[in-house]
């Protein structure tokens, strides 16, 4: 086996880019080689060895096929597992989804070839600001952030919406067949949780607007970088909408944070990774956990991973499902679903807290 890249770090400090002018992270590490990362990509990151590895084999597995089967106990015990895992976890693979190996690959090559075009041709998608219907840059949020993240990406709102850049070619009839595909996963997933809590399929659809929700569509690109120890791909944080189905290509990165550690994430072939994002714990009144999640590096290989956000619709208001507030008390305050939207991106740099905790009603007392 030849032996892994080494990078000598001389003693003079490396460059500070700035992502802004940096551009694309592909770019920059394709002609940067194994020379020192900038300094402004340096994290903070936790030492490894506080990665919980015996618990990567203990994240939850959903079986689609046995949620949407006929047969009342089958069934009954999907959703038992579902609920289970939304409140231990937050986090879960999905296998036997339906949704093609072939397209889920044709979607992998498409996502690849966007990134590998010249930048010239994707200066037209600049990233202008998260409201835009299409956006492509790097990092997290370079305008504001104190740190980067060694990632490019493309944002799309494909829902209730749907758009798309035009190239490459192609890639836009496979992205829209996907997200479809993507959105009956994420509302057979919503029906069994909304079971698990004892309401009727359909509430938290309902109660969310979720036949006209938001979805967006991103897929990220993180390159090799020559110092992965230093870096990360994306910071911590948990996502907005109601649940994310994600696909990845191989290479591995993402970590969830279980119990206080972070467990790295070994997907099954052709699963979908799902997490509960914010407004989910909303909604359900705490009961499902908003994972906290990141991305790492590696020295070698190029990952990808394509996240497709699934959340209410953006004019509604969101808070406890009433039916649940029958019983107990509200743990959230009710709010604009673009309200929250635009409260995440305004304190997403500050470490310790998250748009959640600004919601979180105090009831210890
Ligand atoms: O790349 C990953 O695995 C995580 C991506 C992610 O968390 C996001 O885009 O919100
Ligand atoms: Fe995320």
């Amino acid at each position: 086996m030849a032996p892994p890249p080494t990078v000598s770090v001389s003693s003079s400090e490396p460059p500070k880019l700035h992502a802004s002018d940096i551009g694309s992270i592909k770019a920059f590490a394709d002609s940067n080689g194994l020379s020192p990362i900038p300094s402004s990509y340096y994290s903070i990151v936790e030492a490894r060895d506080d990665v919980a590895d015996h618990l990567a084999s203990s994240i939850p597995v959903i079986d689609f096929s046995l949620l949407t089967s006929d047969h009342p106990q089958i069934h009954a015990d999907a959703v038992s597992q579902l609920g289970k895992a939304c409140a231990d976890w937050g986090f879960f693979m999905v296998t036997n989804h339906g949704i093609s190996e072939k397209l889920m690959e044709e979607v992998m090559n498409k996502a690849h070839e966007f990134h590998n075009l010249p930048v010239e041709e994707k200066k037209e998608f600049g990233d202008k600001g998260p409201w835009a219907p299409i956006r492509h840059g790097t990092s997290f949020f370079p305008q504001a952030e104190k740190v980067h993240f060694w990632r490019d990406y493309l944002k799309l709102i494909t829902s209730p919406q749907f758009n798309f850049p035009h190239k490459p070619p192609g890639f836009k009839e496979v992205a829209y067949d996907y997200s479809r595909k993507i959105r009956a996963v994420a509302r057979t997933l919503l029906q069994g949780i909304s079971e698990s809590l004892g309401l009727e399929s359909k509430a938290l659809e309902d109660c969310t607007g979720f036949d006209s929700g938001l979805q967006v569509f991103a897929v990220n690109l993180y390159p090799p970088c020559p110092q992965p120890e230093l870096a990360l791909g994306m910071p911590p944080h948990t996502d907005h909408g109601l649940l994310t189905l994600l696909y990845q290509n191989e290479i591995g990165g993402l970590q969830v944070k279980h119990d206080g550690k972070w467990v790295n994430v070994n997907p099954l072939p052709n699963c979908l990774i799902a997490n509960v994002a914010d407004q989910l714990e909303a909604v359900s009144n705490g009961k499902c956990k908003s994972i906290l999640h990141r991305a790492v590096l590696n020295n070698r290989n190029t990952r990808i991973s394509i996240p497709l956000v699934n959340g209410p619709e953006v004019e509604k208001e969101i808070g406890p499902a009433s039916e649940l507030l029958e019983k107990e008390e509200p743990l959230y305050k009710t709010i604009k679903y673009r309200d929250y939207f635009q409260l995440q991106q305004e304190i997403r740099f500050n470490a310790d807290k998250g748009a959640l905790d600004e919601i979180r009603l105090n009831r210890q007392n």
